[in-house]
């Protein structure tokens, strides 16, 4: 079989935020989105950076807030009550991960669900598992628009979505489930996960280990979405340097699959486009505007 197709999220990620640009332009106000990070992990730093910029690049309003690594819970919840309450936000998004001393799970319960971008707080996790509209977690979104760029029509494969955390392996099963997929969700205790593996037309890898899905384990001609983002040694490109890989063997893989997305370039771009897609939307609804289609 020959290599498998590139899904390029870059280039898709670039479109859908023209898309959105394209949108914010015919509003009467721009939205406004406000990130907020407590610490200085230089991976959310760049994060953050990103969201900005590309909000500004949409055409709409950003505001940042920059916490120091000291923030008491308190304070942090204080501070999205008072972004709930302010008629300029639109969304609200608390960059993952917080430092351990604050409960995560609390500052998303606190987020007013018709602001969380992000897709994270439990009535719209709720309202996903239940087919209704709601405000739907950005990565897992991406990763849908990427596997439909491919194969428009998923309904009657087989999914499989290795990883079951709350903000990308659970969502990432009801997206596919609402496509008709029949899915299989894996993790670390799933007996034989190489042959759950080769069972998949569209095989999710979300576990946050470097390279964990070998290239045998692909079914011939499967869709590969590779969400990992691991930085690991690469000798080879000289003492100390590293790189980006995700959590499939790109290159075993290639050689099996129809179609897979690259590390980079591929599901990370599209987290923060959906976010600007999720903010758009979140401001057409509370300000009872037509919602665009995007
Ligand atoms: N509140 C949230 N926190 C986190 C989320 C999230 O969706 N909401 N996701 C991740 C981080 N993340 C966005 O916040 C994110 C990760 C990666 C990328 C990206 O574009 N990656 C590039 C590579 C970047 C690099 O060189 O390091 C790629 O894959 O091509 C964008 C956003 C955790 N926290």
């Amino acid at each position: 079989m020959s290599d498998a197709a590139l899904i390029d999220g870059k280039a898709t990620a670039e479109a859908l935020r023209a898309r959105i640009a394209a949108a914010v332009a015919t509003l009467p106000e721009p939205p406004g989105l406000a990130v907020v990070l407590v610490g200085e992990d230089p991976a959310s730093q760049v994060y953050v950076r990103n969201k900005a910029r590309q909000t500004h690049e949409a055409g709409m309003r950003s505001f940042e807030h920059r916490l120091p690594v000291t923030t008491s819970q308190g304070e942090l919840l204080d501070l999205v009550a008072r972004l709930n309450a302010d008629p300029a936000v639109d969304g609200i998004l608390v960059q993952l991960p917080l430092p351990s001393r604050i409960d995560a799970n609390a500052v998303i319960e606190a987020i007013d669900p018709a602001k969380d971008v992000d897709g994270f707080h439990p009535m719209n996790t709720g309202r996903l598992a239940a087919g209704l509209p709601g405000l739907v977690p950005c990565t897992p979104l991406g990763c849908l628009m990427l596997a439909r760029s491919v194969r428009p029509d998923l309904s009657g494969l087989e999914a499989v979505v290795v990883g079951r955390s709350n903000i990308v392996g659970k969502p990432m099963a009801q997206l596919l489930l609402a496509e008709s997929c029949t899915v299989t969700i894996a993790h670390s205790r799933t007996r034989d996960l190489a042959e759950v593996c080769r069972r998949a037309d569209i095989l999710v890898a979300a576990v946050g280990r470097p390279r964990m899905i070998e290239g045998s384990w692909i079914k011939p001609g499967a869709v590969v979405i590779d969400v990992g983002i691991n930085r690991v040694a690469a000798p080879d490109l000289g003492e100390g340097k590293t790189r980006l890989v995700g959590d499939v063997d790109f290159a075993g893989a290639r050689e099996r699959a129809g179609a897979i997305t690259p590390v980079p370039g591929g599901v990370g771009p599209m987290t923060i486009a959906c976010l600007l897609r999720n903010t758009l939307q979140a401001a057409c609804r509370r300000r009872g505007w037509a919602a665009p289609d995007l």
